[in-house]
């Protein structure tokens, strides 16, 4: 070709001219690799597999310390500044949590509900609970491995609880994380459960939640009322997950690798009367007056089953009873995220709603908590409306 160019000068342009439409073309091949690259990097993102995966592996870890204080007379416990119980299991928990999200996704914030103070205060406690954290490991290695090591003392444990102090908000990637939510059940021998969401831009992507007192088998579990704790051995209790789009599954908790899951669902209910109410355990905390109200409005006789924690959210997604409804007890209590993103996630991808007494979404990106909601009604979607619709009448809304 360019010999048929003509003249030096002629052939030097046209040489000039072809580098740079091959130059062109590289570039523009370059460009279409880089964001074939880059869309695929935010399709594998958006699955939140790995995510899932920690945050399971996480909170099944952490179970095996929060049983083994179930089972101590001496919990450790300590009265906070708000008069809440805090124990040995709950800061163990935080920290062996902390450690696998920060260690797995450094740049992402973390609001946990403890922090060390009481415990710097507190040489002894502070002693027993890394005696019992330096000890927990996983029964499968590649799984241990996966969660990132062991903390390497007493410090760098106390470090790793105060990594939970982030201020939440409406941007970024910001974890929830409950170590022990349910402390009061946890205490009195009966429910609790270890909670973790990841919050995105203000929406739950991952919710995990851990309830070592649960039985496997749903049926059972509208026998579970208060204070009558399964056995939480191996094998027993469930661990509860759900990702943004793909369902909500539970699987058995055990001291080693993630068992196979199964999907959970709500259960279908045709008629209201005939839906079964979950509560809390706690008259401070829900007001069970006005729960019994509702429920006779709505023509429900079944007798409420009560549970501490959030296995009241996994207990419906799984169809273990239908409508759960936390009405509030003081007009100004704000409650927190911890205590609602992962069971929000999981009672929605079970084919359930979650909204505020006023029918209002929970709005996760207002701070560390629901400052912009008034207690919770959660429900089969096909019944929310009439739900809150008697909840409004009950509480002199409308
Ligand atoms: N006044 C008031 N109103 C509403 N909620 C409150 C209130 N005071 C505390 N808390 C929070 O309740 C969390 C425990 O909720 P539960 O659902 O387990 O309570 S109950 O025992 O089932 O009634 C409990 O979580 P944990 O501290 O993790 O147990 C608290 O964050
Ligand atoms: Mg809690």
């Amino acid at each position: 070709v360019l010999l048929n160019c003509g003249t030096k000068t002629a052939v030097s342009r046209k040489l000039i001219l072809a580098s740079s439409v091959i130059a062109g073309y590289r570039l523009r091949l370059s460009a279409i690799l880089c964001h074939l690259r880059f869309s695929s990097s935010i399709a594998a993102d958006m699955t939140y597999e790995h995510e899932r995966r920690v945050a399971e592996l996480a909170v099944q870890r952490a179970t095996l310390l929060t049983k083994k204080v179930f089972h101590e007379k001496a919990k450790g416990e300590l009265s906070k500044d708000d008069k809440s119980p805090v124990t040995k299991g709950d800061f163990g928990a935080q920290a062996l949590i902390i450690q696998a999200i920060s260690k797995n996704f450094p740049e992402d914030e973390i609001v946990a509900e403890e922090e060390s103070s009481e415990l710097r205060q507190d040489s002894a406690l502070r002693s027993e609970i890394w005696d019992l954290v330096k000890d927990i490991k996983l029964n499968d290695q590649p799984s241990d491995e996966l969660l990132g090591g062991s903390l390497e003392n007493e410090e760098a444990m106390m470090a790793v609880i105060d990594q939970g102090k982030s201020l939440g908000g409406s941007k970024g990637r910001i974890w929830a994380l409950d170590p022990i939510d349910g402390t009061k059940g946890f205490l009195r021998g009966g429910q609790y459960a270890v909670c973790l969401a990841l919050i995105v831009d203000g929406d739950v992507k991952v919710g995990v939640i851990g309830c070592p007192n649960l039985p496997v088998d749903d049926s059972e579990s509208l026998t579970v009322g208060i204070g009558s704790q399964q056995s939480d051995e191996d094998g027993k209790g469930v661990l509860f997950s759900a990702v943004q789009g793909e369902g909500a599954v539970s699987r058995p908790l055990t001291s080693a690798g993630l068992s196979p899951s199964k999907p959970i669902h709500m259960r279908p209910v045709p008629d209201v009367s005939h839906a079964v109410f979950c509560e809390g355990v706690e008259a401070a905390h829900s007001n069970q007056g006005d729960n019994a109200a509702v429920a006779q409005r709505l023509g429900i006789s079944a007798p409420s089953v009560r549970l501490d924690s959030q296995a009241k959210y996994c207990s419906i997604a799984r169809g273990a009873g239908d409508i759960y409804l936390r009405l509030p007890v003081k007009k100004d209590y704000q409650e927190k995220i911890w205590d609602h993103a992962a069971g929000d996630l999981l009672v929605r991808e079970a084919g359930g709603q979650v909204t505020d007494i006023y029918g209002k979404r929970l709005d996760f990106t207002k701070g560390r908590t629901l400052k912009d909601n008034k207690g919770v009604v959660a429900a089969p979607v096909a019944l929310q409306d009439q739900v809150i619709d008697a909840v409004q009448i009950v509480l002199n809304l409308k």
